[in-house]
């Protein structure tokens, strides 16, 4: 019987596709060798060393309980631009603080009936946040998938996987339906699955690749198709935005969810990094550098463009749940 495609795979197809045929963005293969030959063999050796999560911003008990903070984390890990000043750490401060006031704040059979007013209050967020009663729905399946198919226990859906994020990536889409980040360009199905891919690349990530955070296949990971990566990658010039979509995303102008702007964009993300990332690799071949790993390139480029937020040029802008 023919295996499946694992989803994963068809994340990376669809970035080859996409890339291949787009008409607003292409990647600039040239660039992306001179961006791997001007990471420094110091950056390279940093990139690639454990890196511990910093528990200022993260819950990091270490145990199941991190494994639930991350699902929470990363099921509403989206669409912060509406509201100024709202960002990422204010989410995974917010959960965190929660639960050291509470450690059952989270448990499934309490997420399952969680309100956007709710979470608000759990976040201490002086006002609500764009979506936030998408956010509290999602929030909701996560619980009742939990109780339903993990016995309340994430640990539970960690185990199933096997030591495989292949296998995770798979599972989170299989149980959790918020998590599935798809649309379709010109008639075919196209995949990115940012949060899913990203929770496996924090539970690795929290757990330095050890005890519940081994996956023996956490090359196979892309990087995770946000807002923020694209501005970097193009500030680089390896992401290249034909004139007619630079003047709408500098503008500020939404591009509509699944529209073919907007899919551009993140499947030619995803394309730069593995471009990147074969340069790296063929760097590597002469000289012996390190090669990271696609979740240590994003965390490098993401954190770059977290850093240039203020002063870099605008981040396109779609009204999205899936990042
Ligand atoms: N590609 C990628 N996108 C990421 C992350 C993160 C945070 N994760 C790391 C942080 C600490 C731990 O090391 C986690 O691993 C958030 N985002 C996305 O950025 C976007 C902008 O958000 P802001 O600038 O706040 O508005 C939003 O779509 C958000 O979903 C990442 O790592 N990679």
């Amino acid at each position: 019987m023919a295996r499946s495609t694992d989803l994963i795979t068809r994340v990376r197809e669809s970035a080859a596709f996409v890339s291949g045929v787009a008409s607003d963005v292409h990647v600039n293969p040239e660039e992306a060798w001179q961006a791997a030959h001007g990471i420094s063999s110091q950056q390279l050796e940093h990139l690639t060393s454990p890196r511990a999560f910093d528990s200022e911003t993260h819950f990091t008990d270490n145990g199941p309980l991190t494994i639930l903070y991350l699902l929470c984390v990363d099921s509403i890990n989206f669409c912060f631009w509406p509201q100024r000043g709202l960002e990422y750490e204010h989410l995974a401060r917010g959960l965190k603080e929660a639960l050291l006031r509470d450690q059952h704040t989270l448990d499934a059979d309490r997420l399952a009936y969680i309100t956007g007013s709710q979470l608000q209050e759990l976040l201490s967020l002086p006002s609500p946040m764009p979506e936030q009663d998408k956010r509290a729905s999602l929030l909701r399946e996560l619980g009742q998938q939990l109780l339903t198919c993990f016995n309340g226990q994430p640990e539970k859906l960690i185990a199933r996987a096997e030591g495989s994020a292949v296998r995770l990536v798979d599972l989170i889409v299989e149980h959790f339906p918020g998590f599935r980040d798809c649309t379709v360009y010109r008639g075919r199905e196209v995949w990115f699955l940012k949060r899913a891919q990203i929770f496996v690349g924090d539970v690795w990530g929290a757990f330095q690749g050890e005890g519940l955070g081994r996956f023996d296949d956490i090359s196979q990971l892309t990087m995770f198709a946000d807002y923020r990566v694209p501005v970097v990658l193009r500030q680089m010039g390896i992401l290249v935005y034909s004139s007619q979509l630079a003047q709408k995303v500098d503008a500020r102008e939404e591009l509509a969810a699944g529209s073919e702007a907007e899919i551009e964009i993140r499947a030619c993300t995803i394309e730069a990094v593995e471009v990147l990332k074969r340069a790296l690799q063929e760097r590597s071949s002469r000289d012996g550098c390190p090669v990271p790993h696609n979740v240590q390139l994003d965390w490098f480029l993401w954190e770059r463009g977290e850093r240039e937020r203020d002063t870099a040029p605008p981040h396109h802008r779609t009204r999205t749940t899936f990042y």
